[in-house]
C-alpha cells in the first residue's frame, strides 16, 4: 500500500493520495492505513470519523477549530462531488500565522488534506451533493469549539465565489473575526 505525500504552502499541512487499484468493477483503495502514514512520519491516533453531506454548491462549512485541551488534527477526504478544502495556521508564534492553503479534493482525484492541530479548517462545495469524510485526533468538545468568519479580511482566503452566495449555517454566519477574539487570536499559547 503506497501513499503519495505532497507539500502545501503550509509546511505542516500535507496532501495525501492513497493508491487506487482499478479493475473492471471500479477501484479499491485503503483510504487510511495507520502504518503507512506512520512510516511517512504521520503517526496520528485518530479517534473519531466524521461524515457530512452538503446538498448545495457554494456551501461553506467553517472556519472551525477546537482549542486545547481538545485540539484536533484532521485527515479530510471527499466521498462524493468536489470541494475546496482550506487550512489556516493559527498557532501562536508560527512564522505562517494567519496564512492559508486551499486544495481541491474530489471523489475523482482521491486526494486527502492532512491538517494538524492548531489550524482552522473549512471547505467550499464546488458541486451539489458533496460528502466529506474526515478523521479527527480528538473527540468533539463543544466547549472548546470555535469559529472564525470564512471571509475574515485578516486571513483573506480566495474562495473564488461572491461571499454573498455562500450557503452558511447560522453559527458560521455569526462567527467572529480573528481581531475580535477576547485575547489576541492565539492558539496553544494558553494566554
Ligand atoms: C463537529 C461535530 C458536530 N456534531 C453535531 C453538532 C451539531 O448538532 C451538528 C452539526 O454541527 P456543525 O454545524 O458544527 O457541523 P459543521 O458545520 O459541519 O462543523 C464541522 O465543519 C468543519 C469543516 C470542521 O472541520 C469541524 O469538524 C466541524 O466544525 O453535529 C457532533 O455531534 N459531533 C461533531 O464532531
Amino acid at each position: 500500500m503506497a501513499i503519495r505525500i505532497d507539500p502545501t504552502a503550509l509546511a505542516e499541512v500535507k496532501l495525501i493520495t492513497p493508491d487506487r487499484f482499478g479493475d473492471a468493477r471500479g477501484f479499491f483503495s485503503e483510504s487510511w492505513n495507520r502504518a503507512a502514514m506512520a512510516a511517512a512520519g504521520f503517526d496520528i491516533d485518530f479517534v473519531q470519523d466524521n461524515h457530512s453531506l452538503s446538498a448545495k454548491k457554494n456551501t461553506i462549512r467553517g472556519l472551525h477549530f477546537q482549542a486545547p485541551p481538545h485540539a484536533q488534527a484532521k485527515l479530510v477526504r471527499c466521498g462524493r462531488g468536489r470541494l475546496l478544502d482550506v487550512a489556516v495556521d493559527i498557532r501562536k508564534g508560527s512564522p505562517t500565522f494567519g496564512h492559508w492553503t486551499a486544495h481541491e479534493l474530489s471523489f475523482e482525484n482521491g486526494r486527502q488534506l492532512l491538517i494538524p492541530e492548531g489550524f482552522l479548517h473549512g471547505f467550499l462545495t464546488l458541486t451539489d451533493e458533496v460528502e466529506v469524510i474526515y478523521k479527527c485526533s480528538d473527540y468533539y468538545a463543544p466547549d472548546c469549539d470555535g469559529a472564525v468568519r470564512f471571509d475574515d479580511p485578516m486571513i483573506g482566503i480566495d474562495w473564488g465565489i461572491d461571499p454573498g452566495l455562500a450557503v452558511l449555517s447560522a453559527k458560521d454566519a455569526a462567527a467572529q473575526l480573528m481581531r475580535d477574539f477576547d485575547s489576541p487570536f492565539v492558539y496553544g499559547g494558553g494566554e
